[in-house]
């Protein structure tokens, strides 16, 4: 199962030429500045866009291929669509918003039902209600049940928590954490927001001006030196951590991963849960020896395995290994000539801050 995409698009004086080769399941983020073409290819892949040329496989699927005359229409696609704003019947409760969801599949075709929609998003207690008496959250969580009900082949989510406050959005979070554990759809999923993406996402596309600059698992293309000068922030590594205990006294959660220990401020986390951590390239420094009168909790010592320039000359990339963690220090060329850095050389990394997802 997977999506192969060579697509391209005219909108006005934009133009969109993307080629993808995306997981079959699993949450993929479109990334990149407002205007890059995220929005566009999404349309290109439901097949709302009539300028769309170029080759779409789905699952084995053909649903574009211009050589050959073929474009599926978007309701044979079977894509679940879900918008930024809730797109509900202002005038037909949840049960039947959800119900009109459920009757676009024939009963033979359909993969997710009823109780399990509604268990997935925990929308149960909200049937009778109508969308004018739902939070925001809630609008989205309906939403996203009802494109779910019509067993979509292809989940495609754009923006969906972008008109949300930040309570709204960690309230629909977990949900869409549980969605990509227990769906075998493909998802698609638009932001502009790099938590959503480093929370949620396996793999990740990012564009630029309507071109694929970057694509592939999460963390190893978040890692990549080589990303265009705009997303140079944004360079770091996403680590998968176990929580081993919490530090009750400091409210501290001390967290198992691939490079050893990391201590990160305690969110309601328990022993035993599993989470994602990101450590982004410029909070982290280095140095030859341990430090150990300093206020950075978190320090780990590496391998240099490379270094690179930066898109700004000052700076350079560098990148270590962890144990088996890989992750990539912003320093400045300076600092790395009076450290002698090469490839090979032993440092410790002082992670300045690590967020937890
Ligand atoms: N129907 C249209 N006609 C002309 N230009 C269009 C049309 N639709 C989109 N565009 C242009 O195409 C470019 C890409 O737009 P798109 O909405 O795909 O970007 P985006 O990355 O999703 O942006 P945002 O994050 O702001 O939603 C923009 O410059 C936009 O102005």
């Amino acid at each position: 199962m997977r999506v192969r995409a060579n697509l391209t698009c005219g909108l006005g004086a934009f133009r969109l030429a993307a080629e993808l080769s995306l997981p079959g399941s699993g949450v993929t983020a479109l990334f990149g500045a407002s205007g890059s073409g995220k929005t566009s290819l999404l349309r290109c892949l439901a097949g709302l866009e009539p300028t769309a040329r170029g080759y779409l496989e789905v699952s084995g699927e053909v649903w574009l291929d211009s050589e050959r005359g073929i474009a599926r229409s978007t309701h044979l696609r079977g894509v679940g669509l879900v918008f930024q704003e809730a797109s509900l019947f202002a005038h037909l409760d949840v049960r039947r918003n959800l119900e009109f969801g459920l009757q676009r599949t024939p009963v033979a075709q359909r993969r997710l039902h009823w109780e399990g929609a509604l268990e997935l998003l925990g929308i149960a207690h909200l049937l009778e209600r109508l969308p004018m008496r739902l939070s925001g959250g809630e609008r989205q969580r309906v939403a996203i049940a009802r494109a779910l009900l019509a067993s979509p082949r292809m989940l495609l989510l754009d923006e969906p928590l972008a008109a949300l406050d930040q309570p709204r959005k960690d309230e629909i979070l977990p949900y869409l954490d549980r969605l990509h554990r227990e769906l075998a759809i493909p998802m698609v999923y638009v932001t502009h927001a790099m938590e959503e993406v480093s929370r949620l996402a396996d793999h990740l596309v990012l564009l630029e001006a309507g071109r694929v600059v970057a694509a592939g698992p999460l963390s190893s293309t978040l890692a990549r030196p080589d990303l265009p000068a705009s997303f140079e922030d944004e360079i770091g590594v996403i680590v998968q951590a176990v929580v081993a205990h919490v530090d009750s006294q400091y409210q501290l959660a001390h967290l198992s991963c691939a490079g050893g220990e990391l201590r990160v401020p305690q969110q309601g986390l328990k022993p035993a849960d599993g989470c994602r951590v990101r450590i982004r390239a410029r909070d982290v420094s280095l140095t030859l020896h341990e430090e150990t009168d300093t206020s950075i909790l978190n320090r780990l010592p590496g391998v240099v395995a490379a270094i690179h320039p930066s898109s700004h000359p000052a700076q350079v990339l560098v990148s270590l290994l962890v144990g088996e963690l890989p992750l990539v220090a912003r320093i400045t060329r300076l600092s790395c000539d009076k450290l002698q850095l090469q490839v090979g050389s032993k440092v410790w990394a002082q992670i300045k801050s690590a967020a937890l997802l």
